[in-house]
């Protein structure tokens, strides 16, 4: 009876690779690099396969079409219910690891607000704006005597106190301790979630070995501190948000919809306090860590460096800031921030997805509860989208007229269908007002002991190992 409903379940999967029993194909796949294995994998298999690892039932996507066509029906939309998921949602609340009905009404919220507090308002430019300029005088002074300098972690808290402004409204001195002290929380969480994923493979470990062995009363430690400290924020709010019609940041508009009528019961303060947790994890380290590889790539290619230079001295001058305004009229600008975002890869194989419910795709059938991979890696790097898939190569973004064209087919890196990155608009906002000014100011170079290469530090995204750079003031 058991092989019957074993056989049944998983009748039609996509063709895949046999692994051995318990560990499944684990023992065989470059855990340190999946994207590449599973883009090998492909090569035998064809785009869409499945394989077993550990104990769980995977498929993966590999093309960009495959990927859209999953993520474009709701049933394919959901997160599997893993023991990682539900202890950072703690239980089903924030958004990036809930299903269903809440998190259809909180993402939706969610992403109308980041647009509206980042699009809507000045405010938001302006919070940038202050943001680079610190940052900016802070590295004159670091790199002052040309020495060779680390500037990871500046980003890091320039990057988190953009996304804090965003949801507190107000922005912190880099100096200031509790920001620092909050940074170190969320960082040290990011950390030791990524050594703990193992169990996503094997959960039955977490209830054989004490949880210290994957890091996680380490895990609740500091959750507990970055969750305690936003929640001081929150009471703070709570004390002196008073006027419901005037929204000044991300906390305002949730306490806002809280207070309304007929409100969602999804709407309370710990789903507040979650969620605003979940912004910093999944706002802040993506966009600082593609700043990093930005100002590693644009060392290693000073030509691309030099034309989009040429361009702001063109249409800028260095009498003023670089504004989001000037982006129509910066197209090899843009058409490099869309292709560094691209090039970096820092979620190889995306975000795992799982389906609600049994589901059919091009033919094939995905049970319930199949872990799902959108293979980003293989996708940014497919010759049938990039004429040169392993260069940094901004014209990727150009028409023949030298215009910049914002869609392009096979760029996957916020997603794709309804559960998309929703803070896509925000990120590609700082990241252009960062990497513009910050290159308007300097030169930027790697000292001669760098050989060049992209050695990655594995974590919740990929990130470029620990690097100094050499910056030369440019006027
Ligand atoms: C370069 C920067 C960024 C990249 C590459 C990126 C990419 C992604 C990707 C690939 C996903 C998973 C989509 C899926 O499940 O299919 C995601 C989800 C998410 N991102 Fe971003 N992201 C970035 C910046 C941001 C920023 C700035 C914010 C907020 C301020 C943000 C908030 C979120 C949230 C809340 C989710 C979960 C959405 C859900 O599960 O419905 N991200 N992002």
């Amino acid at each position: 009876n058991f092989i019957y409903k074993f056989a049944h379940k998983y009748r039609n999967l996509p063709p895949g690779p046999l692994g051995v029993p318990i560990l499944g194909y684990l023992p065989f796949l470059d855990v340190s690099n999946l994207g590449e294995a599973f883009k090998n994998i492909a090569k035998t298999y064809g785009d869409i396969f499945s394989l077993r690892v550990g104990t769980e039932m995977a498929v993966v996507l590999n093309s960009y079409e495959s990927i859209k066509a999953a993520f474009s029906k709701t049933e394919l939309c959901a997160r599997p219910n893993t023991f990682m998921f539900r202890f950072f949602s703690q239980g089903e609340n924030g958004i990036a690891s809930t299903s269903g009905e809440k998190w259809e009404v909180q993402r939706k919220f969610t992403h109308s607000n980041l647009k509206a507090l980042g699009f809507g308002q000045n405010k938001m430019e302006s919070f940038i704006k202050d943001e680079i300029h610190d940052l900016i005088e802070l590295l004159e002074e670091k790199s002052k005597g040309g020495q060779p300098v680390e500037i990871g972690y500046d980003i890091n808290v320039s990057i988190v106190n953009v996304i804090w402004a965003l949801i507190t409204g107000e922005r912190k001195p880099h100096h200031d301790q509790k920001l620092r002290d909050f940074l170190t929380s969320v960082n040290k969480g990011i950390e030791l979630a990524s050594t703990s994923g193992i169990l996503l493979f094997m959960p039955f470990l977490v209830k054989i070995f004490p949880e210290s062995m994957f890091g996680i009363d380490k895990m609740r430690k500091w959750m507990k501190h970055s969750y305690s400290y936003l929640q001081e924020v929150i009471d703070e709010h709570k004390v002196n948000h008073t006027d419901v019609s005037s929204n000044q940041d991300f906390i305002d508009a949730f306490l806002s919809e809280m207070k309304k009528d007929g409100a969602h019961p999804s709407f309370n303060e710990f789903q507040l306090l979650v969620l605003c947790s979940e912004l910093f994890g999944a706002g802040g380290e993506p966009t600082s860590v593609t700043l990093k590889w930005a100002l590693r790539f644009l060392a290693l290619n000073p030509h691309v460096q030099a034309k989009a230079q040429a361009e702001i001295q063109q249409v800028v001058g260095n009498n003023r800031m670089v504004d989001l305004e000037d982006r129509p009229n910066l197209p090899y600008v843009q058409a490099m921030i869309h292709e560094i975002i691209r090039f970096s890869d820092i979620h190889p194989i995306g975000v795992m997805h799982s389906p609600s419910e049994d589901t059919e795709l091009e033919g094939f059938k995905l049970p319930k509860g199949t872990f799902i991979f959108p293979n980003f890696h293989a996708v940014h790097r497919d010759p049938r989208h990039w004429e040169k898939p392993e260069e940094l190569y901004p014209e990727h973004w150009l028409d023949a007229n030298g215009q910049f064209v914002p869609n392009h087919d096979g760029f996957i890196a916020f997603g794709a269908g309804k559960r998309k990155c929703p803070g896509q608009e925000v990120a590609q906002m700082e990241l252009f007002s960062f990497v513009a000014n910050l290159i308007q100011k300097f030169n930027f170079s790697l000292p001669a002991s760098d050989c060049g290469t992209l050695e990655t530090s594995m974590g919740c995204v990929v990130s470029p190992k620990p690097y100094d750079l050499v910056l030369e003031a440019r006027y």
